[in-house]
């Protein structure tokens, strides 16, 4: 653990050492205040001299002065080290999770990785700025004071030393408990975290199911999980702290009357027993001091060992560029020469969490350069998945699919993503500006080309009536858009990003009728010359594309275009007569709807 910290403080190499030196500095310091204390008490009081008092104390005030500097210069170096190591902790747990498959993220709640990145580092960054610090330092005190202890008096000191293995194994021993203990702690509530999170976004579903008291009693039996994980460590560490505390005391009491008896019987002085008590305190205390933040450090080292995890995660989605190959060139090609020519070879895939079920099973599909193809189907018949295996957001368990001839798993992802751009079935926007969420496709695009693709995707005209045209802010806190002017936004966004191979996903659901006319000339425009594939539900939006592909249950079942499958595929003509309603020879019109058909007709007029 402490070797993986490293890794994050080492370029701060000189700034660690300047800490360290303001460290041993401020210790030795204030442990030469014991000197003075014993001139004090031997020069000043004893020799009853007002001078040996004033030279005590102006010895004093000079070792203060020194100390608060050598503070000062301490506390600074070790909080900037603190802030700096968790600031590129969080920057490189950041920029991994981004590098991480969508799987990763519908495994883990995004409440527990946020906690990850937020509460986690946090406590991180109390241990490195302050605790350590504190415990170094009480440390260093209590090895210098224990030497010094020694130094002035060798029997008062094995006197207080007894208690110290009474001390340091009930640390060891608790502190392990902590440890454990503070993990739970912290995984429980980042689930409560996590829980609170889910509930509050979907708001409007919690109410309109009025759900509340449900949700605000579940998130109360995982509170108060929490609690009562966090009370065992609390329990603990109080014990902890209070055991130590006399036992220290107890031997200082002890200490406090050997010592005097030997000044009693003048084989001490006062002074040198003073010196010996200041000794004795700094030591106890700063055990004491230790114990405290030893915790404290159990807690971090939770936290780091779940940073570390997170880190340790390995993307599932590489690049297996650097592998021989057959016959593939993997050399990079700009997206500029892609002809965008799309081939699966016996694609299956299946979910890792319904391995049985192929949700792509054994597809092989040739797509020419520039070919408008449809995929429709029943629902959950595999058209998004297919979908997420050509952005390789998944990749297939058997089988290849190639762009251009090559190997998409021979791709950097990043290079292959950029041939492509996505309409989501859901638009997503982002906090930011109508000219920022439009220029996420291509961050480089000039404000007359914003403007030209909002004009394309019939946005244009509704951007100019909100509060501040281009510049109104969307997303979260910003203006709410309703669905087609969110789908026309993703459009724009597509249309600007210019891509070779075109995906959409029902990408004009949310439209009415008149723009989804306009739209769909814009899309037809943006179409020309580029590889598309569209998923649809309504077939009315697709009977004029090239080819249309019919999945069921992950299989390709047939494929031709319009007027051919009304013909050829039952699937097809069956999906056709329940929208069009019209009469298709190959079916059996008398044929009573089934309970699935049924389901599919409300599906597919989604
Ligand atoms: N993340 C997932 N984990 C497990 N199974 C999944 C996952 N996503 C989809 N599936 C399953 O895989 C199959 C194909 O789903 P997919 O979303 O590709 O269908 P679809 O044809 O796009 O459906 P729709 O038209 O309703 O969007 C379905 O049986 C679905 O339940």
């Amino acid at each position: 653990m402490l070797s993986w910290l490293w890794s994050f403080v080492k370029p701060y190499r000189t700034r660690l050492v300047i800490a360290a030196i303001a460290l041993l500095a401020t210790t030795a310091l204030t442990l030469s205040l014991g000197q003075g204390v014993r001139l004090m008490l031997d020069q000043g009081f004893a020799a009853q001299s007002l001078d040996g008092l004033a030279d005590a104390l102006l010895m004093f005030g000079v070792i203060v002065v020194a100390l608060s500097i050598g503070a000062y210069f301490r506390f600074y170096m070790v909080s900037w080290l603190g802030e700096r190591v968790v600031a590129d902790i969080r920057k490189r747990l950041y920029q991994h999770l981004l590098k991480l498959s969508p799987s990763f993220f519908e495994d883990n709640l995004s409440g527990e990785i946020q906690s990850r990145i937020t509460t986690d580092t946090t406590l991180l960054q109390t241990v490195i700025g302050s605790s350590f610090s504190f415990a170094l330092r009480n440390s260093l005190t209590f090895i210098g004071g224990l030497g010094l202890m020694f130094y002035s008096n060798v029997k008062l000191s094995l006197i207080v030393l007894l208690v110290v293995p009474f001390i340091v194994f009930p640390l060891i021993f608790f502190g392990r408990k902590v440890k454990k203990l503070s993990r739970e702690s912290q995984d429980k509530v980042a689930s409560v975290g996590a829980w609170a999170g889910e509930s509050l976004q979907n708001i409007k579903v919690v109410q309109a199911f009025t759900r509340e008291d449900l949700v605000s009693q579940q998130f109360s039996v995982a509170a108060e999980g929490a609690f009562s994980v966090a009370l065992k460590r609390i329990r603990q560490r109080a014990l902890l702290i209070a055991l130590v505390m006399v036992l220290v005391m107890g031997s200082i009491a002890g200490m406090l009357y050997v010592g005097g008896s030997d000044v009693l019987s003048g084989q001490l002085s006062a002074g040198e027993l003073g010196a010996f008590v200041f000794y004795a305190i700094m030591v106890a205390a700063s055990l004491a001091a230790v114990t405290e933040v030893y915790g404290e450090v159990q807690r971090a080292a939770g936290a780091a060992e779940r940073i570390r995890e997170l880190l340790d995660t390995e993307p599932e989605i590489v690049s297996r560029a650097d592998e021989p190959t057959a016959s593939q060139s993997s050399k990079s090609e700009s997206s500029d020469n892609l002809a965008g020519e799309v081939v699966f070879d016996q694609v299956s895939f299946s979910y890792p969490s319904r391995p049985a079920q192929n949700a792509i099973d054994q597809l092989s599909l040739s797509v020419k350069s520039g070919e408008r193809i449809a995929l429709v189907g029943p629902s959950g018949a595999g058209k998004s998945t297919l979908f997420d295996l050509l952005l390789r957001f998944r990749d297939p368990k058997f089988g290849q699919i190639s762009i251009d001839g090559r190997a998409i798993d021979r791709l950097d992802p990043k290079e292959l993503r950029s041939y492509f751009a996505l309409v989501p079935q859901q638009p997503v926007l982002f906090s930011t500006s109508v000219w920022e969420n439009l220029r996420y496709g291509r961050p480089d695009a000039t404000e007359a080309e914003v403007i030209e693709a909002a004009k394309a995707a019939h946005a244009h005209e509704f951007i100019m009536q909100l509060p501040d045209g281009y510049q109104s802010f969307l997303g979260e806190q910003g203006v709410k858009l309703s669905g087609g002017q969110k789908q026309r936004l993703a459009i724009a966004r597509a249309i600007l990003r210019d891509p070779k191979i075109l995906l959409l996903d029902e990408a004009t659901s949310a439209l009415d009728a008149q723009s989804e006319y306009l739209v769909q000339q814009a899309l037809d425009e943006l179409m020309k010359n580029r590889t598309t594939f569209i998923i649809a539900h309504r077939l009315a939006t697709v009977a004029h594309v090239d080819r249309i592909a019919v999945f069921d249950h992950g299989k390709l079942v047939d494929i031709g275009t319009h007027q051919q499958l009304l013909s050829s595929s039952p699937l097809y003509a069956r999906l056709a007569e329940l929208q069009f309603n019209q009469s298709v020879p190959s079916v059996d019109s008398d044929q009573v709807l089934s309970e699935s058909l049924q389901d599919e007709v409300i599906e597919a007029s989604r």
